[in-house]
C-alpha cells in the first residue's frame, strides 16, 4: 500500500470518491509544487521540520494523539517547527520563550484563526467568539460575554441556577450509592445541564429541560468528534467543495439541530417579554442577551445570528472541557489517597459534614483549588489552545512564519517541561499552595487557558463550575474504584483532551444527614 493510499483509507474516503480523488490529484500535484517552488525561496528562514512526502507532505505521519506526537517531534527539532500538511503550513511551537512571542510581542498580529470547514458550517459562517476574525465583531462579542455575562454580578445572580443542578446530581448518585457509576456520563451531564440551565433555565421547566439535556448530550458528542477529525478540506481548500470524506455534510446535518433548539428557546422567551410583565429581573443568559441586543450599539450591532453562534460557544466549547477537567481531577484525586484526605479535610473544616458546599465556601478553600491547578498544568484540556493564524508574515524565534499558517502553541508539551517543573509527571498541588503561578495568562510556563486577546472568554464561569462541583463531589462522597481495578489515567487527544477510557468510580456517602443529599 502506497502511504497515498494509507493516508486516503485513514481519512476514510469510500472508493467511488477515489476517482474524483485521482483526478483532483493532479490539479493538487500542480499546486502543491507551486507551494514547494514559493517555499524554497524562503526556505532556510522558515522552521526545522520532518521532510514530508509529496502532495501529501507530513499528513501521513499525524498520529491520534498530536500533543505527544508534537512534544516528540520538539525534541528533534526544537522549540518551533514546522510541518506541511497538504497545502496547509502548521507551525508548532512548544516552549514558554516562543509561546510569549506569539501571544504577548506580537499578540495583535497572531489574534486571528485558522478556521476548520466543520467549524464555519457549526458556527454560523464563524460567527461566533472562537472562530470570529480579530476586528469590531469579534471585540463586542467578547465585550457581552467576558464583561458582561461573564462578570462576577451576572454569575452571582444565576448561581441559583448552577446550584439546582449540581443537587440534582447529588441526589442521582446518593440513590446509586454503593454501585460503579460512570463519572465521565455524570460529570458531562450535569456540566451540561449547568450551562443549558443557566443560558435559558429561567425560561424552561420540568420535562422539557431534561429532553434537551439528552438530546444535547448526543449532538455536542458528535460535534466534537467532528471538529477533531482531520479533514481533507482543511488541508487542500481547493477539494473542499467536494467535501470528500462527507464531514460537512454530517456538520450540515447536526448544527440545524441546536439552531432548532435555539429558535424555540428564543421564541419562548420572546413570548415571554410580549406577555409584558416588564418587572422580570434577568434571571439567565438568553434573557440577558436579548435585552442586550434591543439595547443595541449602533455601530457593531449584536444580530440574532451572533446570539444563537454565541449559545454554540456555550454549549459545545463550555461543555466538554470543563467536563473532562473535573473527570481527570477525580481520577487523579483518587490515584492519590493522600491528596483525597486532604482535600476531605480541608471541605470538612471550612464546610462542616452536616453542610452542603456552597459557592461561598469555594474561596475559602485553598487545597481544592491547587487541585484544579495541577489538573490542568498536566491535562490542559485544550492542549493547543485553539489554532491561531497570523495576519502577515512574521518572525519568531529568528524564523519566518508565513501570514495564513495554522499556528498550535503545545500548552501540554511546556506544562511538562523538566526544565520547569520538579518531577513534572508527578500529580503534586502542593506545587501550587502559596506559589506565583496562576492561569490569567500573565505566565508562559503554565497557560491552560492561552493568554493574550484570544485568551479563553470563559474562565469565570469554568473556575466557578469546576471548584464547585469537584468540591460537592468530594465533600459529598468517597470514591472507590472497583475492586481489583486500577485509575487509568491514559489521555485521548482530539479538539479537547479526555481520559482515553472514562472513570467508573463507587461512591460512599460521607455527610452526617441523609436529608442534605435530597
Ligand atoms: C476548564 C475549562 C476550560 C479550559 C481549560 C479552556 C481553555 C481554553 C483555551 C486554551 C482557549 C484557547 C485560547 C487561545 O486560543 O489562545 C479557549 C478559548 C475559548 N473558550 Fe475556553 N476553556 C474552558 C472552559 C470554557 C467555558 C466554560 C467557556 C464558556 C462557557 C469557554 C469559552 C471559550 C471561548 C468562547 C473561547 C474563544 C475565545 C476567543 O477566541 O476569543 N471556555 N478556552
Amino acid at each position: 500500500m502506497t502511504p497515498l493510499s494509507n493516508f486516503l483509507e485513514n481519512l476514510d474516503i469510500d472508493a467511488s470518491t477515489s476517482t474524483i480523488v485521482t483526478l483532483l490529484a493532479i490539479f493538487a500535484i500542480t499546486w502543491y509544487a507551486w507551494i514547494r517552488v514559493k517555499s524554497k525561496k524562503g526556505s532556510s528562514s522558515l522552521p526545522p521540520g520532518p521532510r514530508g512526502l509529496p502532495l501529501i507532505g507530513n499528513l501521513a505521519s499525524l498520529g491520534p494523539d498530536l500533543h505527544t506526537y508534537f512534544a516528540g517531534l520538539a525534541r528533534t527539532y526544537g522549540p518551533i517547527l514546522k510541518l506541511q500538511l497538504g497545502c496547509k503550513l502548521a507551525i508548532i511551537v512548544s516552549s514558554p520563550d516562543l509561546a510569549r512571542e506569539v501571544l504577548k510581542d506580537h499578540d495583535v498580529t497572531f489574534a486571528n484563526r485558522d478556521v476548520p470547514a466543520v467549524a464555519r458550517i457549526a458556527t454560523y459562517g464563524g460567527l461566533d467568539i472562537a472562530w470570529s476574525p480579530y476586528g469590531p465583531e469579534w471585540r463586542m462579542l467578547r465585550k457581552v460575554c467576558v464583561l458582561k455575562m461573564f462578570s462576577n454580578s451576572t454569575l452571582d445572580k444565576v448561581y441559583g441556577l448552577r446550584r439546582r443542578e449540581v443537587q440534582n446530581t447529588v441526589a442521582y448518585i446518593y440513590r446509586k450509592a454503593g454501585l460503579p457509576i460512570n463519572v465521565e456520563e455524570q460529570t458531562f451531564l450535569t456540566i451540561l445541564n449547568v450551562i443549558t440551565s443557566m443560558l435559558w433555565g429561567g425560561t424552561v421547566q420540568g420535562e422539557e429541560r431534561g429532553r434537551l439535556g439528552a438530546e444535547f448530550r448526543r449532538v455536542v458528542a458528535d460535534m466534537t468528534a467532528l471538529l477533531g477529525a482531520p479533514n481533507i478540506s482543511d488541508f487542500f481548500p481547493a477539494l473542499a467543495r467536494f467535501d470528500l470524506q462527507g464531514l460537512g455534510r454530517k456538520m450540515s446535518g447536526l448544527a440545524p439541530r441546536f439552531d432548532q433548539i435555539f429558535d424555540r428557546m428564543i421564541e419562548k422567551q420572546l413570548n415571554f417579554d410580549e406577555s409584558g410583565d416588564s418587572s422580570r429581573e434577568c434571571k439567565d443568559f438568553l434573557q440577558f442577551l436579548l435585552k442586550v441586543k434591543d439595547e443595541g450599539d449602533v455601530k457593531t450591532p449584536l444580530t440574532m445570528t451572533h446570539i444563537k453562534a454565541l449559545l454554540m460557544d456555550m454549549v459545545v466549547g463550555g461543555t466538554d472541557s470543563t467536563s473532562n477537567a473535573i473527570e481527570f481531577a477525580i481520577a487523579e484525586v483518587m490515584n492519590k489517597p493522600e491528596v483525597m484526605r486532604k482535600a476531605q479535610d480541608e471541605l470538612d473544616n471550612v464546610v462542616g459534614k452536616d453542610n452542603m458546599v456552597e459557592e461561598s465556601h469555594i474561596y475559602k478553600l485553598q487545597y481544592l483549588h491547587a487541585i484544579m491547578k495541577e489538573t490542568l498544568r498536566l491535562h490542559p484540556v485544550v492542549p493547543m489552545l485553539i489554532p491561531h493564524c497570523p495576519s502577515g508574515t512574521c518572525t519568531i524565534g529568528g524564523y519566518s512564519v508565513p501570514k495564513g499558517s495554522r499556528i498550535l502553541i503545545n500548552a501540554w508539551a511546556v506544562h511538562r517541561d523538566p526544565s520547569i517543573w520538579e518531577n513534572p509527571m508527578e500529580f503534586k498541588p502542593e506545587r501550587f499552595l502559596d506559589s506565583k503561578f496562576d492561569y490569567n495568562g500573565s505566565d508562559f510556563n503554565y497557560f491552560p487557558f492561552g493568554s493574550g486577546r484570544r485568551i479563553c472568554a470563559g474562565i469565570a464561569m469554568a473556575e466557578r463550575m469546576f471548584l464547585y462541583f469537584l468540591a460537592t463531589l468530594l465533600h459529598s462522597f468517597d470514591w472507590k474504584l472497583p475492586a481489583g481495578e486500577k485509575v487509568d489515567l491514559t489521555e485521548k487527544c482530539g479538539i479537547v483532551l479526555k481520559l482515553k477510557n472514562p472513570l467508573v468510580a463507587t461512591p460512599t456517602p460521607r455527610l452526617s444527614n441523609p436529608a442534605l443529599y435530597q
